[in-house]
């Protein structure tokens, strides 16, 4: 049994901007599906989660007893189609070895991976190798892109290994580049482009194979700021024209609740908390959560859909409409300019209301908003 913690309102309304793109797309199949997942790295590995009495062990304790790194602990999670799932954690929690487990680029100990339900543990090579290139493409930190080749050879790389013919590829490859906003810089080499511009060159060339899941390993943390953000932003409207699963790392919260429909936050190899960015910032699981969302600004990513209670008769008639998605942020410059509280609109229906002061909770970090409990 895994013992990755689901949080119970993950049907909660997420604050990303790219969870509608997720959710219209988003079939509740998953793409992958993880359960009882361990990576321990050193002698007789297996022992680890054979063994309660070693499963029970601190980090610490497992290292001097058996010389064991346990790098994932018994996680289990899905992944779903269209959704943007952000692993996040500290330096040394488990994040890289979780996602390359995924395509068995390491090996997993123990556990389950299945992608579109079929087992990836039992894969055979050619089968692994078709997996790598055609269904979940990897975007590394360290581009790999190579030296020699113009920017379009490079983005055409990933088909040339699948055999695709040089007219079509090159064709296809001119295609991602434009979309990956690199048109006119087709013929320069890698060494003539910034890091950003790199990077752009990195993603080119997994969305060429026209993947299933993208799988992004810290792409962006060599950037500067700015470039980042630029990236960033790159993701988002990349997801929500196409609507392609993505996993990302990161160990950057920021990035997380911009770019996640639902977030795993690690800690140790095991997932301790697993939700939206609201339910993450929202409703902590334990402390150490709570420590990790500190300094979040919870007007940027709490809904309304939270802060709302119910609507009188008189105050369902009128008042600013918004949608159930809006942030407590934008909530609060419409209630400022209209003088009443703003009603929360689905499909011609009053959820409820926002009144300065429960806005003003959330900001606080007071009332039932702050704490994440919806409105029945
Ligand atoms: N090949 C290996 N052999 C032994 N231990 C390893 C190996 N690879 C990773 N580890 C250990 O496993 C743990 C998790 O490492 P991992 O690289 O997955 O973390 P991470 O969260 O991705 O970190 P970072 O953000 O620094 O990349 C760490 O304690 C690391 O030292």
């Amino acid at each position: 049994m895994s013992t990755s913690a689901s949080s119970p309102a993950s049907s909660a309304v997420s604050a990303s901007s790219a969870s509608s793109a997720g959710r219209a797309r988003g079939a509740d199949s998953p793409v992958f599906s993880v359960d009882g997942l361990w990576k321990v790295f050193g002698p007789r590995p297996e022992r680890v989660p054979a063994d309660p009495e070693l499963t029970a062990l601190t980090p610490a304790e497992l290292r001097s007893r058996t010389g064991c790194t346990a790098a994932v602990r018994d996680v289990g999670f899905d992944v779903r189609k269209g959704e943007v799932f952000v692993v996040m954690g500290l330096s040394g929690s488990g994040k890289s070895t979780l996602v390359r487990c995924l395509t068995r680029l390491i090996e997993p100990t123990a556990g389950t991976i299945a992608i579109d339900g079929e087992d990836v543990r039992a894969m055979d090579r050619a089968r692994l190798r078709e997996l790598r290139r055609h269904r979940a493409a990897m975007v590394f930190q360290h581009f790999g892109l190579l030296p020699h080749r113009s920017v379009l050879d490079n983005v055409a790389y990933g088909l040339e290994i699948q055999g695709v013919g040089k007219a079509e590829r090159r064709e296809r490859a001119a295609g991602v580049v434009a979309k990956v906003g690199l048109e006119g810089m087709e013929h320069r080499r890698p060494g003539q482009l910034s890091g950003g511009q790199q990077q752009r060159v990195g993603l080119a060339r997994a969305l060429a194979v026209d993947p299933e899941v993208l799988l992004f390993d810290e792409p962006f943390s060599a950037l500067d700021p700015l470039i980042r953000r630029d990236m960033q932003e790159e993701v988002v409207r990349l997801h929500h024209d196409e609507g392609r699963t993505m996993v990302f790392i990161t160990h950057d919260l920021n990035e997380a609740l911009r770019l996640g429909d639902r977030i795993a936050l690690m800690r140790d190899g095991r997932i301790v908390q697993l939700g939206t960015p609201e339910e993450i910032v929202g409703s902590p699981a334990d402390d150490y959560v709570r420590e990790f969302v500190r300094d979040v600004p919870r007007e940027q990513v709490m809904t309304v859909r939270t802060a709302m209670r119910a609507a009188s008769a008189d105050e369902a008639a009128r008042g600013p409409a918004v949608a159930p998605e809006t942030t407590v942020s934008q909530a609060i410059e419409a209630v400022a300019r209209s003088g009443a509280p703003a009603r929360v609109m689905e499909k011609g229906r009053c959820l409820g209301v926002v009144d300065s002061a429960a806005l003003l909770g959330v900001v606080a970090g007071t009332g039932s908003a702050a704490r994440g409990e919806e409105v029945a």
